[in-house]
C-alpha cells in the first residue's frame, strides 16, 4: 500500500519555542486517520504544513508524493479542505456556492451529485445563510470534495453539532471513504468521533506524537488489565486481572452460569488519552 502522507522529524518553531517537535506520521492511501490532542498541541500547525499553508523549520514531508512547499499547482487539485465556515461567503444558494467552487478544478464532480452526496438536494435552491449550522457544514464538505480530492482534510468537523447532526456527518465521512477511497485526515477533540470513524489515531501533545494505533489498541489498552465486577452475597465486588476469562469461569463455577451483575471492562479511550497527555505534561 502506498502512503498518502509521510512525515519524518517535522519541526516548527515559533519565537524560539517548538510548536511541533519531531513528528513522524504515515497515513496510508484510503485511511481515515485522526490527529487527537489538547489545545495548543500542534495539530493545526502540523496540518497546515501538510496542506502547504505554513513552512516548516525542519524535517521531511511528502503529501500525495510531493513536498507541499515545492509542489506544483496541479498538486493542490488532489487535496480537499473542509475549513470552518468556508461557505459563509455571500448571499448565494447552496447550488450556486458549490458551482462557484467547482470552477477552480479541472475535473470537478457534477454539482448535483455532490449536493446529493452531502444530503442537501432539497435545500439546493436555499440561500446558505438561511441553513442551520449542521447544514452549512455539509456545504463546507461539498466544497471540500467537489474537486475529487484524493486526500481530504477535516478540521474539527463536528464542533457545535447536535448528536443527530454528528451521526449524519459521520455517515457522510464513511461514505466518502468507502465509495471513493478518499484518504481522510481528521483533527478532533472528540474521543467518540475517533472511535466511530478513525482507522488509526495519533495522539499529539506538546508538539510530539505520544502514541499511534487503532482506537481499539491505542496505548496498549486492548491488552491492559481488565476489571471484572459482579454481585455476590448482595455485595458489589471487583478485581483487576490480566486474565479476565479465567476469573469469569471461576465465578461461573461458584455462582452458576448467570453471574449476577457481571461486567468486564478495560480502560476506555478517554482513560488512555488522559494518561498519555497527562504523562507528557
Ligand atoms: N502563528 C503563530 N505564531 C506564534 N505561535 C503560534 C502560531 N500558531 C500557533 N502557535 C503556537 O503553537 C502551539 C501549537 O498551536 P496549534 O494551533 O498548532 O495547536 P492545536 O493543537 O491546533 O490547538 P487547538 O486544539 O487549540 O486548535 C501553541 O502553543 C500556539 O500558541
Amino acid at each position: 500500500m502506498t502512503d498518502a502522507v509521510r512525515v519524518r522529524g517535522l519541526r516548527k518553531i515559533y519565537h524560539g519555542r517548538p510548536a511541533v517537535d519531531g513528528v513522524d506520521l504515515d497515513i496510508a492511501d484510503g485511511e481515515i486517520f485522526a490527529l487527537l490532542g489538547p489545545n495548543g498541541a500542534g495539530k493545526t500547525t502540523t496540518v497546515e504544513i501538510l496542506e502547504g499553508f505554513r513552512k516548516r523549520d525542519g524535517g521531511e514531508v511528502s503529501v500525495l508524493g510531493a513536498d507541499p512547499q515545492r509542489a506544483p499547482r496541479s498538486w493542490r487539485y488532489g487535496i480537499g479542505l473542509v475549513l470552518q465556515n468556508a461557505s459563509d461567503m455571500a448571499d448565494m444558494t447552496v447550488a450556486e456556492t458549490v458551482r462557484h467552487f467547482a470552477r477552480y478544478y479541472p475535473d470537478p464532480r457534477p454539482v448535483d451529485e455532490v449536493i446529493d452526496l452531502v444530503g442537501l438536494t432539497e435545500k439546493a435552491g436555499r440561500k446558505v445563510r438561511t441553513l442551520s449550522g449542521g447544514q452549512r457544514r455539509r456545504v463546507d464538505v461539498a466544497i471540500g470534495v467537489i474537486g475529487r480530492p484524493r486526500l481530504l482534510f477535516l478540521d474539527e468537523p463536528t464542533t457545535g453539532f447536535d448528536p443527530e447532526a454528528r451521526r449524519q456527518f459521520w455517515a457522510l465521512t464513511r461514505t466518502l471513504s468507502a465509495q471513493d477511497g478518499t484518504t481522510i485526515l481528521l483533527t478532533t477533540h472528540y474521543l467518540d468521533e475517533v472511535e466511530a470513524l478513525a482507522h488509526r489515531v495519533a495522539v499529539l501533545s506538546g508538539g510530539r506524537i505520544r502514541a499511534t494505533g487503532t482506537p481499539r489498541d491505542l496505548g496498549g489498552r486492548d491488552t491492559a488489565e481488565a476489571t471484572v465486577s459482579w454481585i455476590e452475597d448482595g455485595e458489589h465486588r471487583s478485581t483487576t486481572t490480566a486474565k479476565p476469562t479465567g476469573v469469569v469461569s471461576e465465578l461461573a463455577d461458584r455462582l452458576g452460569d448467570e453471574i449476577p451483575g457481571l461486567l468486564v471492562t478495560r480502560p476506555s479511550l478517554e482513560d488512555t488519552y488522559l494518561d498519555l497527555i497527562g504523562s507528557s505534561r
